[in-house]
């Protein structure tokens, strides 16, 4: 395989699919329990901003920032017979990325996983949002996952850099081959070791938990 075929292949792999809170990288989702301040107010995640600013200045607003979880906040927010403010499609975009900037930037564990992502493709992935989401089949617009790639990419510190696991670039290649003791397999290992360490916890264990080794890469536990 030359360099050009390699980098195709990796640039078509670098996708980290994200959604459940509790899964890999499950900080990104607006559900993750990491409360911001705005205006003097903390709201319990940035699900509970978004939601609430569709009510900005009535009854409403504070209503779904004492809503018992996001879910809650999400389901009071989506309900039609509370007043949805007239210009809510023109900034609704702009609200969420002042939510998601108040997240990364009120918080170095979600900021240092994202700068982990280096040149990723972000995607919110469900088949519940066609908007923010991918639509779960690619064809959503993928909002948030756009926003999140736009605040990474002018974080300070951003590098474009990241390795994929040595098993899904060099799929082709048995764990216990010379391969990895040499030219392309050596290097390449070397060089993602390198970039590994350099993670914060949080930011490996992500990835840990993000990319798990086929069994012949696992050790025996014997
Ligand atoms: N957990 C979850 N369930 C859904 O049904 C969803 N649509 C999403 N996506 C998130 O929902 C928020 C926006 O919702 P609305 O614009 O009020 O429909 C936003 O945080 C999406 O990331 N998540």
């Amino acid at each position: 395989m030359d360099q050009e075929q390699e980098l195709h292949m990796n640039s078509e792999q670098k996708v980290i699919k994200f959604y459940e809170t509790n899964k890999p990288y499950g900080c990104f989702s607006n559900f993750a329990k990491y409360p911001i301040e705005i205006q003097d107010k903390v709201w319990p995640t940035s699900e509970h901003y978004f939601q609430a600013m569709k009510f900005a200045g009535t009854e409403h607003e504070e209503q779904l920032r004492l809503a018992p979880t996001p879910m809650e906040a999400a389901k009071m927010g989506r309900d039609r017979t509370r007043p949805l403010r007239e210009d809510w499609e023109n900034v609704k975009v702009g609200i969420m990325q002042e939510a998601v900037m108040s997240k990364i930037e009120q918080h170095q564990t979600v900021r240092d996983i994202l700068l982990s992502t280096g040149d990723c493709l972000l995607i919110e992935h469900t088949k519940n949002d066609a908007f923010w989401g991918d639509n779960g089949d690619g064809t959503g617009a993928n909002k948030l996952g756009l926003i999140l790639m736009q605040i990474r990419n002018d974080l300070e510190g951003y590098s474009p850099v990241f390795f994929l696991p040595q098993w899904i670039v060099y799929s082709e290649h048995h764990p216990y081959s010379m391969f990895w003791r040499m030219s392309a397999g050596e290097n390449y290992v070397m060089h993602l070791a390198e970039w590994y360490y350099g993670l914060s916890k949080e930011a490996k264990r992500e990835y840990d938990a993000y990319y798990i080794p086929p069994d012949e890469w696992k050790l025996d536990e014997e």
